[in-house]
């Protein structure tokens, strides 16, 4: 190993390797200016863009899609005409005046900026970053990217078509545990998948085993089932994606998702490696330089079991994993039905949310 580090031109940082300087300028920028060290909003839609871009890949038809090459943010007009590219425009605008203030390519800044978005996110691992992605030549084609409202066998054959087998989406779906939607309701702002969307934790493996009892709209949105956390009249409730309802119950899949709820550790193990396949998908990795130095220390985890949010309880749980292993005995946390926060800072008005 090399343990001299070098100085790096901004005369603020050293790095192992010069290549890797111009990460820890641009982690201190988006940690400061663009996330504020926050696990908010703007770094959720971040660590999406990760997966819109790299998915962009296809083993059967590699004239498809080059994976984590920037695609999205280069030919953004071709590729967010794909539905399933809804709302990641926001993550785009965010990132793209970056470009020009740092010497990157746009692959290794949608890569590396998820990196840093997640490990403001208490309990999320800290996560790889290779870089040297080239810029991407061409769009990925439409169709690419799964959709909440796909056959669960459709999306297990996209994902593996990429390289990802069941118990790694699982892995990936982790990611849904800091996950609001902006677009699948009419009128709505950041419905929650879980109860605590700004904790990386493992209630969206528990509370998607839930039954469900209301949806957001009715009848439910196209990708929605019912959910069990309601909507309070102070705030609002969750919503489930059909896609994670799917593979919480499909046969390939079930268990694994069952075995997530409660082990914050193996969560936090298969999204890291998960995570460091998709950040490369289609990439040389022996030609890139490995500069996961530059990532932040992550936010540890809150050190708090999985609860049922209150107002529900085991009676709801629906499992389908016939596989003999013991759920975990968990408890309910007291009171009135859960009201999920909009903010970070816990508030319960979107409205009021430090920007
Ligand atoms: C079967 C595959 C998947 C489907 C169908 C899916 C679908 C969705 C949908 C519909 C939304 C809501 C978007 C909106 O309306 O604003 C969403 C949000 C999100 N997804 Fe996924 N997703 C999948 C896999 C992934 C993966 C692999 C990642 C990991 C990198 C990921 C990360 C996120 C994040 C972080 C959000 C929240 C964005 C925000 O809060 O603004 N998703 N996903
Ligand atoms: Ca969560
Ligand atoms: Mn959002």
């Amino acid at each position: 190993a090399n343990f001299r580090r070098v100085a790096c031109p901004d005369g603020v940082h050293t790095a192992t390797n010069e290549a890797c300087c111009v990460f820890h300028s641009l982690a201190d920028h988006l940690q400061t200016i663009t996330f504020n060290f926050t696990c908010g909003e703007d770094a959720h839609e971040a660590l999406r863009l990760t997966f819109h871009d790299a998915i962009g890949f296809s083993f059967m038809n590699e004239a498809l899609g080059g994976g984590a090459d920037g695609s999205i943010m280069i030919f953004e007009d071709t590729e967010l005409m794909d539905p399933a590219n809804n709302g990641v425009d926001d993550a785009i605008d965010n990132l793209r005046p970056l470009l020009t203030m740092f010497d990157i390519s746009a692959g290794d800044l949608i890569q590396f900026a998820g990196a840093v978005a997640v490990s403001n996110c208490p309990g999320a691992p800290k996560l790889e970053f290779m870089a040297g992605r080239p810029n991407a030549t061409h769009p990925a084609a439409l169709g690419l990217v799964p959709k909440p409202e796909d056959p669960v066998d459709m999306i297990f054959a996209r994902m593996e078509d990429a390289g990802f087998s069941p118990t790694e989406l699982v892995g990936l779906l982790a990611s849904h545990s800091i996950a609001r939607s902006d677009t699948l309701i009419d009128n709505r702002q950041a419905v929650p998948f879980d109860s605590t969307p700004f904790t990386f934790d493992t209630q969206i493996f528990l509370e998607v085993l839930l039954a469900g009892q209301e949806s957001q709209t009715l009848p439910a949105a196209a990708g929605e089932v019912a959910a069990q956390v309601p909507n309070p009249l102070v705030a609002q409730g969750e919503m489930r994606l059909q896609s994670d309802f799917a593979i919480a119950h499909s046969t390939e899949s079930n268990c694994f998702w069952q075995s997530l709820v409660n082990d914050q550790n193996n969560m936090m193990i298969h999204f890291h490696d998960a995570m460091a396949k998709l950040a490369v998908v289609g990439q040389d990795t022996s030609k890139m330089i490995d500069c996961s130095e530059a990532i932040p220390e992550p936010v540890p985890p809150v050190a708090k079991p999985a609860t049922f949010p209150a107002g529900t309880g085991p009676e709801l749980l629906q499992l389908s994993c016939t596989e003999n292993i013991p759920f975990p005995s968990l408890a309910t946390d007291p009171g009135q039905a859960t009201t999920i926060p909009e903010c970070p800072d816990g508030d319960i008005n979107l409205n009021d949310c430090p920007s």
